[in-house]
């Protein structure tokens, strides 16, 4: 305009229920000079910020949810992308393992993060890949179970475009592509702890939210063959389990979590700048410095043999839209630690009245039948694999399939279930599960607290470009 000069400035404002907004704010000026040295004072003041990424990788699963990824990626993260100048090299996957097979041929190291447009099953995918990329760059072999793995530094991001996306839910707070730009963009920082997977010194898989057995297994399985119903498959297949009412036998072991400060029946959840995670975090590096940190401890070993409904291990809370408050509300996203949920079999009006608790106040944990403890190791071994294992020791007893070898009338039952690993199916029935603390890092800050209701208009807004 003649004679004023102008500058805008993009920065982000909190909205309700932890979602953000990109906001502009134009200043005009007679003076050009005076102008430009605010426009160069604020670009230093950009540079500066050395944990905003400048280069990312993007991988935009079109299948995944209901199939909106790329349309989402485009209208409404590439536009916010392009305003903060960060590049962005895309590739829009064209079958399951894309993106994980790709990862380990591109130079991952020239990027500052690698962000996901999917749902948890892009997520795992996404992690699977980096995760062994920097094992295989370290020398490491993943299929010892004891071996310490290599930190991942390059951040994950979450532009959520699934079914559950329930690992967004849990770091951010709300599923809305917008709010996962912008916590990109600025550059947060969340640690998560993730648990490695093992059967007989082989690797088979991570998890970082729900590692289920039972009725979470068979709901996906189910499910995987519904996939053209889009979200609505898992209310389908969660009903149609639920009438199912399936028990599945076997023994369950773990290592209650020693070094960590909270409990899985804690009032409070994990938060922006959680005490809980820092002291562990704390706890582990002194352990290093005296050189404990890769000491197994063989001694504490609880064993518990039953018939459960589910058997759920949880690195974070595992809240979502179907349960905002998850499967276990005070989980931790980086303590080091999981929750092991054990359902026992119990009737049907039972295990509805504690599926229901997942949606209101009420203590899913407050019944006779089921029991949480916060572990950093665990095995679950199902009776039918203990069975067959003492039958071949015991040549020449024949097995009867699905049902108890040695009364083949009594239909004891020893059906195998699936677990479901972060919404993938792994088929095991045998499994060992350790806790890797902080093992990977993403583009999030946790959920933050709202002091009070007028502090998200108030509380400090963040400088875009
Ligand atoms: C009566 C209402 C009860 C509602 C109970 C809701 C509990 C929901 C807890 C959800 C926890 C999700 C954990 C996240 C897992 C993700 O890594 C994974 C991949 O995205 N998602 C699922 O496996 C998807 C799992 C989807 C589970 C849906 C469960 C639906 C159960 C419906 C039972 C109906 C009984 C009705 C009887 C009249
Ligand atoms: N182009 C593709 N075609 C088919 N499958 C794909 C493709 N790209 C990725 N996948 C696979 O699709 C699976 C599911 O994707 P995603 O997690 O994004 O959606 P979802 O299952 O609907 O959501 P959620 O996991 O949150 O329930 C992932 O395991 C991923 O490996
Ligand atoms: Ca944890």
């Amino acid at each position: 305009m003649s004679k004023l000069h102008a500058f805008t400035v993009h920065y982000i404002k909190r909205a309700r229920n932890h979602r953000w907004r990109c906001s502009e704010i134009t200043f005009w000026c007679i003076d050009e000079q005076l102008c430009n040295q605010w426009i160069q004072a604020l670009k230093e003041l950009l540079d500066s910020q050395k944990s905003r990424p400048k280069q990312l990788l993007v991988y935009i699963n079109p299948y995944g949810g209901k199939r909106q990824g790329k349309r989402i990626y485009e209208q409404k993260v590439a536009p916010l992308f392009n305003l903060a100048s960060i590049s962005a090299d895309v590739v829009i996957t064209e079958h399951a393992n894309h993106a994980k097979d790709n990862l380990f041929e591109v130079n991952i190291y020239k990027y500052d993060g690698i962000v996901c447009v999917g749902g948890d099953g892009m997520f795992s995918e996404v992690m699977h890949g980096l995760i062994g990329r920097i094992q295989k760059d370290s020398g490491i072999d993943q299929n010892n179970p004891k071996t310490p793995l290599a930190q991942c530094s390059i951040r994950i991001g979450i532009i959520p475009a699934g079914s559950t996306d329930c690992i967004c839910y849990a770091t951010v707070g709300i599923i809305d592509p917008e709010t996962s730009a912008l916590h990109i963009i600025v550059g947060d920082c969340q640690p998560l702890d993730v648990s490695s997977i093992h059967h007989n010194n082989t690797f088979l898989k991570y998890s970082v939210s729900l590692l289920g057995y039972g009725f979470y297994g068979d709901i996906l399985k189910d499910s995987e063959k519904k996939r053209w119903m889009g979200p609505m498959r898992y209310d389908f297949s969660g009903f149609k389990t639920f009438l199912s009412h399936q028990y599945y036998e076997g023994t369950v072991s773990f290592q209650p979590a020693k070094g960590t400060v909270g409990s899985p029946r804690d009032k409070e959840s994990c938060r922006t700048g959680c005490h809980i995670c820092r002291q562990t975090k704390q706890l582990e590096e002194q352990q290093k410095n005296y050189g404990f940190e890769h000491k197994e401890v063989e001694d504490e070993w609880k064993v518990i043999k039953g018939k459960f409904l589910a058997i759920n291990a949880v690195n974070m809370s595992c809240a979502c839209p179907r349960s905002p408050k998850g499967l276990s509300p005070a989980a931790h996203l980086a303590d080091g630690s999981a929750d092991l949920i054990l359902v026992r079999k119990c009737s049907r009006f039972n295990f509805l009245r504690y599926l229901v608790r997942h949606t209101n106040q009420d203590d899913q944990f407050d019944f006779p039948f089921v029991d949480v403890y916060r572990v950093k190791r665990f095995q679950f071994t199902s009776k039918h694999l203990e069975d067959n294992e003492s039958d071949i020791k015991d040549v020449g007893k024949k097995r009867f399939g699905q049902f108890c070898s040695d009364h083949p009338a009594c239909c004891c039952n020893l059906a195998n279930s699936t677990w479901n690993c972060d919404g993938e199916t792994l088929d095991s029935s045998a499994v060992e599960v350790r806790v890797r603390c902080q093992l990977v890092k993403l583009f999030a800050r946790g959920i933050e607290i709202y002091k009070d209701e007028a502090a998200y208009n108030s509380s400090s807004n963040e400088l875009l470009s």
